[in-house]
């Protein structure tokens, strides 16, 4: 058994532990043997038990008045405090998303499960609490697909429910940071590109992503290089070659979005992209900044458009631009996800690991490792200094090895 119920029963008083239920996404994860992240409550304590434990009162909400504890050993547990504890509770989990995260269960074990989730649970099944389920928060048909990314199943009575009504006039009045959470969720799910192929299926979240809805109509490129044909199959495709070397979701959000300046060639020029790399840096930006992403997906984006393809002709590069290459990915941040996407987005193609290693070993190197002293940059005009420290660069990687190419 996880760790979930032996905290609780250290952390409140014995006396109070028949006041106090998991419940939601906590019991979830407590019967598939999983810690969760954040713990949710139900309890009848008073004002005075809950701070002696740790609480304090957040700004009230329909249902009863929430607690907070954040600790560093248990992480945040949140405590809804309702005072006829097993009636309102009923009315809670009732009013959530999926049968699986609308169980409860008491400090001894003791399952309540109204709505049969235990069941589903051991079937991987989503079944809606109520046929209003995504009227009431049509935000949770993102967390369907999300979970589905985790192997879940989206039973056919859900499915229609989703199908049942056009989306786009509720989902415009939620926060966008809702759905981007659900995305950046999805993303380090075991099969990420099915949030996405989803959100297609279904025609849901055009709002959110117009590039990915606009992808399946694009050329990939010339077929003799892109057999897969369009956009969007070629952009699941480096997704799920990426995903399968890393789990961080911002390498699998570059694989997916990499090849975003695309979306602004001309028709008449299909199926060729002449200089997509660079006007993908601008649309990579408003993507991130239209889902308020934190600044690093903006970063990180707009400079994997911009030098994915420099990577796979990495043979044809100088080796100052080879070297730039490196200061720039390492000045994003994306040392290690560029190369991932490149060698995705060609596999089998030019590029060399070893070679990008060493490159970019060469352009994290200090001013001192590179035998540069403060004083000569000091007497240099501004514009000639960052020159100056490429072409100490490229000595240090020529007299290492003769060049990029060793
Ligand atoms: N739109 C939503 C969001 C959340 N919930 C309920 O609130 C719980 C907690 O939601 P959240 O903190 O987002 O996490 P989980 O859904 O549990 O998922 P995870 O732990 O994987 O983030 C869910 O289990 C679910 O019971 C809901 O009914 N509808």
């Amino acid at each position: 058994m996880n760790t979930t119920i032996a905290i609780l029963k250290e952390l409140f008083p014995a006396a109070s532990h028949g006041r106090i239920l998991l419940v939601g996404g906590s019991v979830r994860d407590h019967l598939l043997g999983r810690a969760s992240s954040d713990i949710d409550l139900a309890v009848s304590l008073d004002a005075t038990e809950l701070t002696a434990c740790g609480f304090r009162k957040l700004e009230p909400r329909s249902i009863g008045p929430i607690w907070f504890r954040h600790d560093q050993t248990f992480g945040s547990i949140e405590a809804t405090q309702l005072p006829d504890l097993r009636t309102a509770l009923a009315e809670d989990l009732a009013r959530r998303d999926f049968t699986v995260n609308a169980m409860a269960m008491t400090l001894d074990g003791e399952l309540i499960d109204p709505l049969g989730g235990r069941l589903d649970l051991e079937q991987r099944r989503l079944t809606v609490c109520s046929p209003r389920s995504f009227s009431d928060d049509p935000l949770r048909i993102f967390r369907a697909f999300r979970f589905e990314a985790d192997g879940w199943l989206l039973p056919p009575e859900s499915e229609a429910l989703i199908r049942e009504r056009d989306w786009q006039q509720p989902l415009s009045l939620l926060p966008v940071e809702r759905f981007s959470r659900e995305m950046l969720k999805a993303l380090g799910a075991t099969q990420p590109e099915r949030f996405f192929a989803r959100m297609l299926q279904f025609n849901v979240g055009r709002g959110y992503l117009p590039e990915l809805f606009a992808m399946p109509a694009i050329p990939a490129g010339p077929l003799q290089h892109h057999p897969e044909g369009d956009l969007f199959s070629h952009a699941i495709l480096v997704l799920q070659r990426v995903a399968e070397r890393t789990c961080d979701p911002l390498a699998r959000f570059c694989a997916l979005f990499h090849d975003i300046g695309k979306l602004d060639t001309a028709p008449a020029n299909y199926p060729r992209h002449h200089g997509h790399e660079d006007t993908g840096f601008d649309l990579a930006r408003s993507l991130c900044e239209r889902l308020r992403l934190p600044s690093a997906y903006r970063t990180a984006l707009a400079w994997t458009s911009r030098l994915h393809g420099l990577l796979n002709r990495w043979g044809e590069l100088r080796d100052s631009t080879a070297l730039k290459t490196a200061q720039q990915a390492v000045k994003a941040r994306i040392g290690e996800i560029l190369p991932l996407v490149s060698a995705a987005d060609k596999p089998g193609g030019p590029f060399a690991w070893q070679e990008w290693e060493r490159a970019v070993r060469i352009a994290t190197m200090t001013t001192v490792a590179m035998g540069i002293d403060d004083a000569r940059l000091k007497g240099m005009a501004p514009g000639k200094r960052p020159d100056f420290i490429l072409q100490r660069r490229v000595e240090i990687l020529r007299d290492e090895c003769g060049g990029k190419t060793g």
